[in-house]
């Protein structure tokens, strides 16, 4: 089954460019650019990587990407990521990054976004991998940060497909944020959010009726609402699944208690994604293989997952068809 997982294209649709920053990495940047990190060692900072909620993994989260300064530094980010998505034989994906947690340090939202450019053109033509960007709002910050920040997104509108929502959900529900989505959305950008991840079942209901997403991240606590539930099957939306983040972040007890399956049998378009798979210490496939393992998934089940992340994504009507005829294409070996 590991081989099986692994041998399949995947799409990554949940991915926070700055949740992949390795340490190796973060240690190398922070010499050169001569910050000083609160860890030494690998072991450190396994031991600093334990986290009891959100609030306390994003706080390590803006700290790490603290370090990040130059374009260069986004740059060896990104493709460090890309190289792990030609590993995890992931051929699509469609990446997070938060503006806000470097322009508020004073970085340029063009430093950032050219480096993410640059590293988009290079991981395609040397892996062939594709790549869309989602500009996420700061949700603990004022709207009116978020309302800068589509401002300062505007000259590079054309490499931006889709802006999000993350950081600590609770007491910040997608309601704080309906004129800037609106703004978003008259831009031409595709709105998702996250809801559902530590924040209530209402939220995801804000997340859907207020901001109109195209998608949920996360959104694991619809199973608390049944009339929430048939809205989201109805309506054919997708949710963005992050297994061991969930456990990491205590939002699932154990790995056999997570939720996928549960979502899967109601008819939910589930996906599986990483997350931040630095701070996790798991890539995608490292994601199929725990719920795979703990939930007793079949085959039938882990192709569901894959295809729905590709007919969910936002590439074209196209690039779907091919992405699909791949994954059966690997399928047809398996028979
Ligand atoms: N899991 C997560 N939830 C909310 N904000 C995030 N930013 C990075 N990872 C996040
Ligand atoms: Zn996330």
């Amino acid at each position: 089954m590991q081989e099986f997982i692994a041998s399949l294209p995947k799409a990554e649709l949940h991915l926070h460019i700055e949740g992949s920053f390795e340490p190796e990495l973060m240690f190398d940047i922070a010499q050169r650019n001569q910050i000083e990190i609160p860890y030494k060692t690998i072991d450190e900072v396994k031991k600093a990587y334990q986290f009891s909620c959100l609030q306390d993994f994003l706080d390590i989260y803006y700290a790490g990407a603290g370090v990040l300064i130059h374009e260069k530094d986004f740059y060896d980010l990104a493709m460090a990521y890309y190289q792990k998505c030609y590993e995890n034989n992931v051929i699509h994906t469609e990446i997070m990054f938060d503006p806000q947690t470097h322009t508020e340090r004073g970085i340029a939202f063009e430093t950032v976004i050219s480096a993410l450019q640059k590293a988009r053109l290079d991981a395609k033509e040397k892996w062939g991998i594709n790549s869309l960007f989602i500009m996420s709002y700061l949700r603990h910050l004022p709207e009116e940060s978020a309302f800068e920040t589509l401002k300062q997104s505007l000259p590079y509108k054309k490499w931006i497909t889709s802006v999000g929502l993350d950081s600590s959900e609770m007491g910040n529900p997608p309601s704080k944020f309906k004129d800037v989505f609106a703004a978003s959305v008259k831009e031409g950008y595709v709105p998702v959010a996250h809801a559902g991840e530590e924040g209530p079942s209402e939220y995801i209901w804000e997340a859907i009726d207020v901001l109109k997403v195209a998608r949920i991240d996360h959104g694991n606590r619809c199973l608390e609402d049944d009339k929430l539930v048939n809205e989201i099957v109805k309506r054919d939306l997708a949710l963005t699944v992050c297994p061991l983040s969930n456990l990491e972040l205590r939002n699932t007890d154990v790995i056999t208690n997570h939720p996928l399956k549960k979502l899967l049998d109601k008819g939910i378009k589930a996906t599986v994604n990483s997350d931040d798979p630095a701070y996790f210490g798991s890539y995608i496939n490292a994601n199929f293989i725990a719920v795979q393992e703990a939930l007793d998934l079949s085959k039938e089940e882990i192709i569901t997952l894959v295809k729905n992340s590709f007919k969910h994504s936002f590439a074209t009507d196209e690039q779907k068809k091919s992405y699909l005829e791949q994954v059966d294409k690997v399928i047809a070996n398996y028979r």
